[in-house]
């Protein structure tokens, strides 16, 4: 970074960092070369004897383990230090990094302690990074990527980010608990150790896939329905196999699925993995997959790099320590619940902001063919023929069954929402069996491509009518909506889409559906809180819960969600 770009603090000096694990299991110290873009990394993990991971159990195993992995790499880095015959009276290292959070608090604590020590003893910046970012930069770091998805498949989170304006956006993430938590419930109901993931992958090699439920909505899905439903698999005398199978055939096409409408809603080319959970070579080949079918780029950091390890947090560390963001020790308190999303990002400042989606497109006449996150619609005159193309990713059962449900709930609920007074495409024909809908033409593009606060109060209209009719629509983003341009603002606005759909009338559903709205407008606006506030101005104007509906939705927004 040239130094007058540099901000107050920054340093170009910055060449052996320090990093420092230990958020829940992995006790792990690392050392960064810049230069040489070496890292090194010494892990201690911390294996329960019975069950899961125990926070008390886990932080005594972080009070020995990581002092201990601290002190291997500071020696290792002082005989570096002597090897390249630099003055022993100068640090072996020029900074510090720790996982600040998200993660169990007493582990985090003995994190942060050891950090600071180390901090005063060589008289070096600290820097706080937060684990999530950290799990992502990794594979930004060793892609080149400019501005990929990311898919963080990990054990307490899994969540699919991008970059906009300062900060990692959260485009969709689990409603419940995190991916690798979730398979280590199963592994516990049927009596195998922590961690259950790897065990999963192996016994599910050998196994016939089952059907279990599969959850999503918009970008956002859930795994407490299928945990449940495995179990009463297991219990019903299912074989393990066959059950693990299942499960990853079904929890992995739902984050291939999410990643693939990030790209799509995004308008990007190249995702990162990241997470203990993205080791599995089931996901992996997913995503390798969906990737080659739409031709965007993927990256899959090696295995050290994917589970928890201080390398990652000792490489983005170095960056931020670079542009000056480090702490001082009386503002270094770690941060249980720290939010991806919460941290500025101060080491991509002065970067171009990634190209706009591609969605600025506006349609002249006839245009031909679309390929949306999941179908095809051509466009012929004043008809649009939508069918829902074959995902080779997802097992050839779990395919067909989505692809007939979606087809027969969307043809289903975009009438019915007609009949409710919201404006919908006519549904000119069905064929189930081909997954294919002929509809009306409507609109002249997607909202996204013309927002206006009049439109998205109109949006928070029609989710109103539709929920106080039993409904949701199930991914309500803003290239879900058509808008008219010929017409006055908010007149003509059409719902889409509503293969996600479902009948519900319960508000935490009703919620989930205006915050999938929140987040895409998060995605692809600049003024996304002002349209939001539109349209949640308009639900509760128009429905008859929306005072009810509103307050769960300020709930799901400040739902920690790390379990
Ligand atoms: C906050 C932090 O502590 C937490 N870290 C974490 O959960 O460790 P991580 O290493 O990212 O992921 C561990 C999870 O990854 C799963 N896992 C490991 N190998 C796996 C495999 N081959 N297939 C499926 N899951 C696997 C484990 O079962 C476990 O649930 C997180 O990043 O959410
Ligand atoms: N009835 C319609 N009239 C005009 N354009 C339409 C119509 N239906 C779909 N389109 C266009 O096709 C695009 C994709 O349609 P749709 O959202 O139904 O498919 P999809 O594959 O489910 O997309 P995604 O999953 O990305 O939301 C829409 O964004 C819109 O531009
Ligand atoms: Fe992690």
């Amino acid at each position: 970074m040239a130094p007058t770009s540099s901000p107050a603090g920054a340093s170009d000096d910055i060449q052996r960092v320090l990093g420092i694990e230990g958020t829940a299991w992995a006790a792990s110290a690392a050392v960064y070369e810049v230069e040489s873009d070496e890292v090194s990394i010494e892990s201690d993990p911390y294996q329960p004897e019975s069950g899961g991971i125990h926070p008390r159990e886990a932080a005594e195993h972080m009070s020995e383990a990581v002092p201990s992995v601290v002190e291997t790499m500071l020696e290792a880095a002082g005989e570096r230090a002597a090897e390249e015959g630099r003055d022993p009276e100068d640090a072996p290292i020029d900074a510090v990094a720790f996982s600040r959070g998200p993660g169990l608090g007493p582990c985090l604590r003995i994190v942060g302690t050891a950090a600071r020590a180390v901090a005063q003893r060589f008289d070096v910046p600290l820097v706080g990074v937060n684990h999530m970012v950290a799990h992502l930069e990794i594979g930004r770091h060793y892609s080149g990527f400019d501005a990929p998805v990311c898919l963080n498949a990990s054990g307490a989170n899994a969540h699919v980010l991008a970059y906009r304006n300062g900060r990692y956006r959260v485009l969709g993430e689990t409603m419940d608990t995190g991916v690798g938590n979730a398979l280590d419930k199963f592994t516990r109901h049927v009596g195998w150790s922590h961690p259950g993931g790897p065990k999963v992958e192996n016994h599910a090699k050998s196994g016939e896939y089952v059907d279990l439920p599969y959850v999503v909505k918009g970008m956002d899905f859930s795994f407490s329905g299928i945990m449940s439903a495995a179990k009463e698999e297991y219990d019903s005398g299912t074989p393990v196999e066959d059950v693990c199978r299942g499960l990853e055939e079904t929890v992995f096409a739902m984050l291939t699925e999410v990643s693939e409408r990030a790209l799509s809603l995004t308008g990007r080319e190249a995702l990162v993995l990241g997470g203990g959970v993205g080791q599995n070579e089931r996901l992996q080949g997913m995503l390798r997959e969906m990737c080659a079918q739409r031709g965007a780029d993927l990256h899959v950091p090696e295995d050290r790099f994917l589970r928890d390890n201080a390398g990652m947090i000792a490489v983005l560390g170095a960056k931020m320590a670079a542009g000056g963001d480090t702490l001082a020790i009386e503002e270094s308190a770690i941060d249980a619940d720290f939010r991806p999303d919460e941290v500025p990002v101060t080491w991509r400042a002065g970067e171009p902001e990634p190209a706009p989606a591609a969605s600025t497109r506006v349609e002249v006449g006839d245009a031909a063919q679309q390929q949306g996150a999941e179908a095809t619609v051509s466009i012929e005159g004043d008809r649009v023929v939508k069918r829902r193309v074959p995902r080779s990713y997802r097992h050839p059962a779990l395919d067909e069954r989505l692809r007939r449900e979606r087809t027969r709930v969307e043809a289903r609920l975009t009438s019915e929402a007609r009949r409710r007074g919201v404006p919908t495409p006519l549904v000119l024909d069905v064929d189930t069996a081909e997954s294919t809908i002929t509809f009306q033409r409507v609109g002249d593009r997607d909202l996204d491509a013309g927002l206006t606060a009049e439109r998205a109060r109109a949006v928070g209209r029609h989710l109103a009518t539709i929920h106080d009719a039993g409904f949701v629509h199930g991914d309500p983003t803003t290239r879900n909506v058509r808008v008219a341009s010929d017409t006055g603002d908010g007149d003509r606005v059409f719902l889409i889409d509503f293969g996600l759909g479902y009948h519900t009338g319960h508000e935490e559903d009703h919620a989930m559906d205006l915050h999938v709205f929140a987040q895409s407008l998060a995605g692809t606006a600049d003024d996304a809180d002002r349209l939001q506030a539109a349209a949640e101005d308009a639900y509760r104007a128009t429905s008859d819960r929306g005072d009810i509906v509103l307050d769960r939705l300020r709930a799901v927004e400040g739902r920690g969600r790390y379990q």
